[in-house]
């Protein structure tokens, strides 16, 4: 009894101290510098919200590793060198690893079920699990037969696409759509197909008059517009949202959003449900989910959210975007960071030249690179490391949120803060990366070693981060990598790309990448915008090659049981 009461009042003092050196620390602590904004609405009007990064960086160089900008009454903490984002979002991930989650795109529009937005929770662990039994490391080595084929597809388009980018006149639409004729579209439907295949079990097999395609693509550029903080004064001002809907017209707009999602997102889960209850067997992530359910005693499980049983399920809804997820999040940024690396090797033609010298010493002309030349092909994997640094696909990272209130370097950080890992600070910082407007492989490069990917989420062995930090690093990075390097060797091996030349000055006509405006598009994800390159075969005995592999592909698909190219 006397020793429990010893005990008691010790952990009483000890948390009285605590409280009080926290008080006095936080007391001490103050927020991080960061510009001066205007009265309630703060910093607002300073970022352009599609295209934030080129103002974030010029703040990153003010004001060093940290800085606070408000919007609204929303606290942004920016981190701007590897050191203070690695110490927050990875070392201290327990306290920083939810979402600051916009209002209307996140409640209303994904009706809450968007796994990229959900915040730290049972829920979200829920579905990560899952996903992670087919992304994870080891799993996602199966998805590699499905990512062999189509690079194999899409080296046999580019070398029949030919000169069609540069002799037809092309027209990029005012949200960054591509025309279905222009070599990005080539691009776009591998990356497309790969991850509808992991979803649904479905193959892209068309190339013109793809409705799908583009409905995924105006998916995603829609969200990432309405995702943009301050598109809605409603998430910025939480008090809005209590209007009624005759004074809310924001949430009209985003149910209306939902079911326009839905009619995509909805069908192919339906279709999915079809399938298997007329016992026609497929693959892909919904269709094996579905199946597990229904052993499990689950079948029907409509609506949104999880089971609260252990381990558990995910209601329809729920499934249905994280499949959806799966399909934003893969194709674009894949698609981008490929069309990323031809714009850089052909700004770099040093680069590409030793490139190809590599890949024709170890592969050589009676068969294409795979997986396995990848230890004997370091400058190759350098280039698309150094592609990924030099222009990260998410430029900005996805926002983490502080889930308690910290202190860190003296500064205090309140509870609920948006804290962005700011990669493109972080990828032009001259202290981590030299010279850091350079297209450089050789910062990856050690003569006679294989270059390793090294991209994880440890912090201490880290080459660039294009991927994110801590708990929610991207999930899909192993697949992406895989498809980077099977489709870029495939592409440099057997292929000659080229920019069109100016006929008065005899110079290739190419974009500028330090060209902010005239070179990328705006949003979320950072794509070039569309410019002519003309592709052909290097060799006839490439060109056999190509041809033979389009042609035994398709009679992969028949066995497969999956639609064939229809060109
Ligand atoms: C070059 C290609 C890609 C890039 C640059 C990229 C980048 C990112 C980034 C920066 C994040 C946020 C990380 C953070 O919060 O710190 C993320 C999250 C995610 N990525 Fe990727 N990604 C790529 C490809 C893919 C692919 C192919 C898939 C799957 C098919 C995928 C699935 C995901 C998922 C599911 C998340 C959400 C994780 C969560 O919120 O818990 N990504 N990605």
């Amino acid at each position: 009894m006397y020793a429990d009461l010893v005990v008691l009042a010790g952990v009483a003092v000890a948390t009285v101290i605590i409280f009080y050196v926290n008080g006095f620390k936080r007391a001490q602590s103050r927020l991080p510098d960061g510009p001066r904004g205007v009265p309630i609405f703060g910093n607002l009007f300073q970022v352009p919200p599609l295209r934030p990064h080129p103002k974030f960086l010029e703040w990153a160089q003010q004001y060093g590793p940290a800085f606070r900008v408000i919007i609204g009454q929303k606290n942004i903490i920016v981190l701007n060198t590897a050191e203070a984002a690695d110490e927050l979002l990875a070392n201290r991930s327990k306290i920083y690893s939810g979402r600051p989650a916009p209002h209307v795109a996140m409640d209303i529009v994904s009706d809450g079920q968007r796994m990229v937005f959900l915040p730290y929770d049972r829920e979200w662990k829920v579905v990560r699990r899952s996903v992670q039994g087919i992304l994870g490391p080891s799993p996602s080595r199966k998805l590699r037969t499905m990512q062999e084929l189509e690079s194999r597809v899409t080296i046999y388009d580019l070398m029949c696409h030919r000169d069609q980018s540069v002799n037809e006149i092309h027209i990029q639409g005012p949200n960054g759509e591509v025309p279905e004729r222009h070599w990005f579209a080539l691009i776009r439907r591998y990356t497309t197909s790969v991850v509808m295949h992991l979803s649904y079990g479905q193959r892209i097999h068309r190339l013109l008059n793809n409705p799908d395609v583009h409905k995924i693509y105006d998916v995603i550029g829609n969200f990432s517009r309405v995702s943009q903080p301050g598109h809605y004064l409603a998430d910025i001002f939480s008090i809005l949202r209590m209007l009624p809907d005759c004074l809310a017209p924001w949430r009209s707009e985003g149910r209306k959003m939902h079911d326009w999602e839905m009619q995509l997102w909805g069908r192919l889960f339906s279709e999915s449900r079809v399938d298997m209850a007329n016992g026609i067997a497929r693959t892909g992530f919904v269709h094996q989910y579905l199946r597990s359910r229904a052993e499990a005693g689950l079948e029907d499980l409509p609506g949104n959210g999880v089971t609260t049983d252990s381990p558990g399920w995910m209601h329809d809804k729920m499934l249905a975007y994280t499949a959806a997820s799966m399909l934003e999040a893969g194709s674009d940024t894949t698609a981008a960071t490929i069309e990323t690396f031809v714009l850089l090797m052909l700004s770099n033609q040093e680069a590409l030249k030793r490139a190809r010298e590599e890949i024709d010493q170890v592969v050589g002309t009676e068969r294409m690179p795979t997986w396995e030349d990848e230890e004997a092909l370091p400058w190759m994997v350098a280039c698309i490391k150094e592609t990924m640094r030099r222009r990260p696909p998410t430029i900005m990272g996805v926002p983490h949120r502080a889930d308690e209130d910290d202190i860190f370097g003296g500064y205090f950080i309140p509870k609920g803060s948006a804290v962005i890992g700011n990669i493109w600070a972080i990828h032009m910082d001259p202290a981590r990366y030299p010279n850091p407007t350079a297209f450089l492989p050789q910062r990856f490069y050690t003569k006679g070693k294989p270059t390793r990917w090294g991209s994880g989420p440890d912090s201490h062995d880290r080459d660039h981060y294009a991927f994110g930090w801590g708990r929610r690093f991207c999930q899909g990075s192993h697949m992406a990598e895989a498809s980077l390097f099977i489709v870029l060797s495939r592409l440099v091996w057997g292929i000659d790309f080229e920019a069109p030349t100016d006929p008065v000055s005899g110079r290739p006509i190419l974009p500028d990448a330090n060209d902010e405006e005239g070179c990328w598009s705006l949003g979320f994800i950072s794509v070039p915008k569309i410019y002519p390159v003309q592709f052909k075969a290097r060799s006839l005995k490439h060109e056999e090659l190509i041809w033979k592999a389009f042609l035994d592909v398709q009679s992969e698909w028949q066995t497969m049981g999956l639609a064939g190219d229809e060109r």
